[in-house]
């Protein structure tokens, strides 16, 4: 679903690699945590996968296109078979919660009934029925992260990125988001999540991934957050 070829990236001229010749395979339907230091390379990673940077080296391909050969008019369509969440969450604070998701599938031209059935079932997925008309800020945090998840997962992408997702959320929360993220990758959809969450990642036991300084130190099935080194 997602590989990376030998990527390097580098973002000024003279300076070291964010990404140092990175070879990782993703299958369909896998659950990947990348973790590392602060600036060890994981955001980075996720966005040359939304092809929001182009790598310096190597070659990327996301579900079955190859991102170098990918004509500009086409990125939209890549992006749509990726849905990204984030620490800061990013819902737009003058709508609701379903105008929110709703908007992610007017964007790209849905017709209005696909968008008044999809909208609720979507929200109920993410424990949030009942809660449509409120706007973020009436939402907790856990509550505004469960539309972020919403919203990207509306268009049921076949990947998920999710960079630090449970960052701004205390403990018992991040469980609850992971539990749903879970519960994504079992419906077959591609996950990868960055985080620092330690307890999270030994909890959940699934491929680890770590970076440093932009090189690939350690992928581990099953893995825990710190280095076995
Ligand atoms: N737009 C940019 N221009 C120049 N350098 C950048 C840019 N974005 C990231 N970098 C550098 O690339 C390296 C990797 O950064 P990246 O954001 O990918 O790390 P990260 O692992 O996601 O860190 P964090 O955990 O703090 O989010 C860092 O040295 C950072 O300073």
């Amino acid at each position: 679903m997602i590989r990376f070829e030998n990527v390097t990236k580098v973002y000024a001229r003279g300076a070291r690699p964010a990404l140092d010749a990175i070879d990782l395979e993703v299958e369909r339907g896998e659950f990947l945590f990348l973790v590392g230091a602060s600036g060890s390379g994981k955001s980075t990673f996720l966005r040359l996968v939304l092809r929001e940077e182009r790598p310096s080296a190597g070659r990327i391909f996301v579900a079955g296109k190859e991102l170098s050969t990918l004509s500009t008019w086409k990125v939209p369509h890549l992006r749509r078979q990726i849905g990204a969440v984030f620490q800061d969450f990013r819902l737009l604070p003058n709508k609701t919660v379903f105008e929110n998701v709703a908007f992610a599938l007017q964007v790209i031209g849905k017709p209005r009934h696909h968008i008044l059935t999809t909208v609720p079932d979507t929200l109920e997925l993410v424990g949030l029925g009942g809660k449509e008309k409120r706007l973020p800020h009436e939402l907790s945090g856990g509550e505004q992260q469960r539309v972020a998840i919403a919203r990207a997962f509306v268009n049921r992408p076949s990947i998920l990125l999710a960079d630090e997702p449970t960052g701004n959320l205390d403990p018992t929360t991040s469980v609850g988001i992971m539990r749903l993220l879970d519960r994504i990758n079992r419906t077959g959809t591609t996950v990868v999540m960055a985080t620092h969450d330690d307890e999270i990642v030994d909890q959940m036991r699934k491929r680890v991934v770590e970076l440093e300084s932009g090189q690939m130190v350690r992928d581990q099935s099953r893995g825990v957050y710190g280095s076995a080194r």
